[in-house]
């Protein structure tokens, strides 16, 4: 491993923000596998995504299966997300999120509880219910405690990457319980409709992509409304989306979207985090300002794009806009800290779980 790829791998983040100011909008990792966020390639990337191959994450896929939709490819990729894409939309889940929010909310305690540790577990919650029509506390906190001892930190996610590389890492035990829910699910849930044969990979891949990020976006809008002086007083329909969407540029929860790769076997990872940084694009991009332009095409990707862009989008904006709109109306919210380093779990960025939030009802 050169000493690029040696920084990626290692120490993300900084390493990312030391490539920011590259005018290609690209960088070499190793020698055939390039890092790129220039807009143009990746509206080029992106248009021709059918034709390219989706190579499993070396990190995640000893987690979630090898039969992940994650990394199908082809017919059996194309006819999956004809399943899942019509059961993920948004607003049939509504009234069930609105329910679960308000129950989260009511038992918020009244002295500090870590923001990022309260959005995860309502957010497991949520898409554990959609994918098996009941609530199952247990099975949920098994699932986390195994997530945790893998993804948890940096240094964990590259200990189970290099010290155990290619191994399965499910837990058999667990695995049983999971299956037992998904099988015994019935429709309208989500597990009612997966098939069979793959059904322990796609459990898993369907409670870890739907709620990580969507959680960490959620604290991330909550951060940064609670950074913002004046912001969560005037937040109406219009301005509470533009601050969604501005939050999703300048803390997107997935830093990275998934490993393209060409005929000839080039292996091409898009950036979110740095296309959504780029100076030439955005003005002042550090800057959090939900007043900004509409960007260009290939500029803006936290849901990835082409064939593989995240069948979860709307569900997960449904999810943030109930629980911030909620959260705002019961409650005021102060953090512990008006800053934070953000936290990698995989290439997903969160705030610390330190980051507290004590909230106070309104009057
Ligand atoms: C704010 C929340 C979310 C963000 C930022 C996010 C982001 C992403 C990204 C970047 C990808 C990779 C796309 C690509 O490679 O081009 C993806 C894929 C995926 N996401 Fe999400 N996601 C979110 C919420 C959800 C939710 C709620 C679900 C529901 C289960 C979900 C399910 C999936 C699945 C199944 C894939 C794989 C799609 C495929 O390979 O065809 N995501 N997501």
């Amino acid at each position: 491993m050169n000493r690029t790829e040696l920084g990626f791998r290692l120490r993300l983040i900084p390493f990312l923000d030391s490539v920011e100011s590259l005018e290609d909008g690209m960088v070499r990792l190793r020698d055939r596998r390039w890092l790129v966020w220039h807009p143009d390639v990746m509206s080029a990337l992106f248009r021709n995504d059918r034709d390219l191959r989706h190579p499993p994450s070396r990190t995640l896929s000893p987690l979630l299966g090898n039969r992940s939709v994650l990394w199908l490819d082809g017919a059996e990729h194309t006819a999956y997300r004809r399943t899942l894409t019509p059961a993920l939309r948004g607003n049939r889940y509504q009234a069930l999120i609105e329910e679960m929010v308000e129950r989260s909310i009511a038992a918020l305690p009244s002295g500090p509880t870590s923001l990022p540790e309260w959005t995860r577990k309502l957010a497991l919650r949520i898409i554990g219910r959609i994918v098996f029509g009941v609530d199952d506390d247990e099975l949920l906190a098994a699932f986390t405690r195994w997530l945790d001892r893998r993804l948890g930190s940096r240094v964990r996610t590259l200990a189970h990457r290099c010290l155990t590389p290619g191994s399965t890492r499910s837990d058999p035990h667990l695995d049983a319980m999971l299956l037992h829910r998904a099988r015994t699910a019935e429709p309208p849930a989500l597990a009612a409709f997966l098939p069979p044969g793959d059904l322990r990979d796609q459990v898993v891949s369907l409670l870890f992509a739907g709620h990580e990020t969507t959680a960490s976006a959620t604290a991330w809008t909550l951060y940064w409304i609670s950074r913002t002086p004046g912001l969560a007083e005037r937040l109406d329909d219009d301005l509470l989306e533009a601050t969604i969407r501005e939050s999703l540029r300048l803390s997107p929860p997935a830093t990275l979207a998934g490993n393209r790769m060409s005929a000839d076997g080039m292996v091409i990872t898009p950036s979110i985090y740095l296309a959504h940084r780029r100076a030439a694009t955005y003005e002042n991009p550090h800057v959090f300002d939900p007043a900004r332009r509409p960007p260009p095409p290939g500029a803006f990707f936290p849901f990835g794009g082409g064939v593989r862009h995240c069948p979860g989008r709307d569900l997960a904006l449904l999810e943030i806009r109930l629980i911030v709109t909620a959260l705002l109306r019961h409650k005021h919210i102060k953090l512990s800290s008006p800053t934070c380093t953000p936290q990698l779990r995989g290439a997903a960025m969160a705030p610390p779980p330190s980051l507290a939030m004590v909230a106070t009802c309104r009057r």
